[in-house]
């Protein structure tokens, strides 16, 4: 998943989007990249890391202007190298900066088609530079003179009729202002918002609102499935819905582990959801083991503390820090590389060994993806002395790869595809395990929303909502699995 963020000012943007970033660092760990637009001139840093390494103070003064936009990464596609952090630039037909949250599923026939008909060259393995040279190819296909919003917005329905997939994004084009637009199915999230300053309304866009409560934005919309809105330089926001819009199904995941509990996405929010996923787990629990033997329960922080506690106050049973986090180590999931992941669970978690000595307890997590941290911290639990462990996730068996900006593309590396709940219980050494039921987690985060026509929730459930051309999952396995990325870059 990644970050991405633009802010159209009345002053000079480039420390709000460092800040914008830095709030967004729980969506991508590699990269980060900031570009503004100073007159006719766009500047722009990059490079591996955090935000805070990849940024001094001397480059955020270097990046003058009142409009810019920001980027994190954790890549779903190419590799981690510095030609492939975002934002991306193209310089016909004019100046055009783009940061991509998500991912194409015919990135590989866009770009052929790019050569060879529309006269484009690729240079990356990444499907955002394929995104970022179809709006420049159809921003240029349609009309020849000033670039006016209506040319923008039809470049813009080019870009949906094209690419399949997740996608939000924001870009900057040069003497035209900055641009966000979202998927048709509106998979990825970004929200809309302004804010009235002393020399004029401001607006801003970001992957979530929590950006915008931070930074002092009060929140307009979600970007609509298919939605555009372009901020032109004049300061004029101008809205446009494609007709390639499709039913409205966000990313469930999203509410699951990826975005913050303060945040709002589709008017939903992801900490009630989250409280709700817990409630909805202890009903399951109640239901099949009405006479079961928790002593205390213990969330695996950080995602799953909000869900752990009103299923422990469910249960009747004690909510417990068991398990403690070294807050300077960042998210394991999203980072890059099997060993790295795996050696990261360990030096992250620590036990209270007190919390575990001879009781029975239950470890409530969001989500098992790879079972690299269940399994190391049921391992860690029967060392601290539990008598048993069993294990609750908030989330299903994720059993599917993800391919709209989550990077699981390889089932094989699924501890859950393919096998049955008790196959994977003894994998990971549980001694009992429960996961939630999809239709259950569905409810919990819908709450009373009548208005979406469901979620992309293709990681449990294998339909993908833009449907997928045969073989394409066996191809992204072969391609990016853990293995064959790890041979890549050692050249093995
Ligand atoms: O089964 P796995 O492949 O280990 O993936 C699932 C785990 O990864 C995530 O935690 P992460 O450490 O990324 O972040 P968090 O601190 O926000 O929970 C998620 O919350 C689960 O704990
Ligand atoms: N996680 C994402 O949203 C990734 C964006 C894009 N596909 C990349 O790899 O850079
Ligand atoms: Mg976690």
């Amino acid at each position: 998943m990644c970050g991405i963020a633009g802010i159209f000012g009345r002053t000079e943007v480039a420390a709000r989007l460092y800040d914008a970033m830095t709030i967004l660092q729980h969506r991508g760990q590699d990269a980060a990249g900031m570009t503004t637009l100073d007159g006719n001139r766009m500047r722009s840093a990059r490079g591996i890391g955090l935000v805070r390494d990849v940024f001094s103070e001397r480059s955020v003064a270097g990046l003058t202007g009142e409009i810019g936009i920001g980027h994190v990464r954790y890549p779903t596609a190419g590799c981690d190298r510095p030609d492939e952090t975002q934002p991306m630039y193209v310089n016909a037909p004019c100046g055009i900066a783009l940061g991509h949250n998500g991912n194409l599923i015919n990135s590989e026939e866009l770009s052929a088609e790019l050569f060879a008909r529309d006269r484009r060259h690729i240079n990356t393995e990444s499907d955002s530079e394929v995104l970022l040279n179809i709006l420049a190819h159809e921003v240029a296909a349609h009309g020849s003179a000033r670039i006016t919003p209506e040319r923008v917005f039809s470049a813009v329905d080019g870009v949906h009729r094209r690419c399949r997939g997740g996608y939000a994004t924001v870009a900057l084009i040069a003497g035209v202002g900055l641009l966000g637009f979202r998927d048709p199915h509106g998979i990825r999230p970004i929200v809309l918002g302004q804010r009235e300053s002393r020399d004029g309304r401001e607006y801003i866009m970001a992957s979530e609102s929590v950006v915008l409560d931070l930074l002092g934005f009060d929140l307009i919309s979600d970007l609509a499935p298919g939605e555009s809105a372009l901020i032109t330089l004049d300061g004029e926001l101008h809205r446009h819905v494609s007709d390639q819009a499709r039913p409205h199904t966000p990313c469930l995941f999203e509410y699951v582990y990826f975005a913050r509990p303060d945040s709002m996405i589709d008017d939903l929010s992801i900490y009630k959801a989250r409280l709700r996923m817990g409630e909805a787990l202890a009903e399951k629990i109640l239901r099949e083991w009405p006479d079961h033997d928790i002593d205390a329960v213990i969330p695996v922080p950080d995602t799953s503390r909000t869900a752990c506690l009103p299923l422990s106050q469910m249960l009747g049973v004690k909510y417990r820090e068991g398990l403690i986090k070294n807050r300077y180590i960042g998210r394991t999931f999203i980072m890059p590389g099997q060993e790295e992941r795996a050696r990261s669970v360990r030096r992250k978690l620590n036990t209270i060994s007190l919390e575990f000595r001879n009781k029975n307890v239950l470890l409530v997590d969001d989500s098992i993806v790879r079972g690299t941290t269940s399994r190391q911290i049921i391992q860690m639990a029967r060392e601290a002395g539990a008598r048993k462990v069993y294990l609750a996730s908030a989330s299903p068996p994720v059993r599917y790869p993800n391919v709209y900006g989550i990077d699981m593309p390889a089932a094989s590396e699924l501890v859950a595809a393919g096998r049955s709940e008790s196959e994977i219980r003894e994998r990971i050494g549980a001694d009992r395990l429960i996961y939630q039921e999809l239709p259950d987690l569905e409810k919990a985060v819908r709450g009373k929303n009548r208005r979406l026509a469901g979620f992309d929730s293709s990681c449990f459930s294998g339909r993908y909502v833009t449907g997928l051309a045969d073989g394409y999952l066996e191809e992204l396995e072969a391609r990016r699995a853990d293995a064959v990325r790890q041979e890549r870059r050692t050249g093995s």
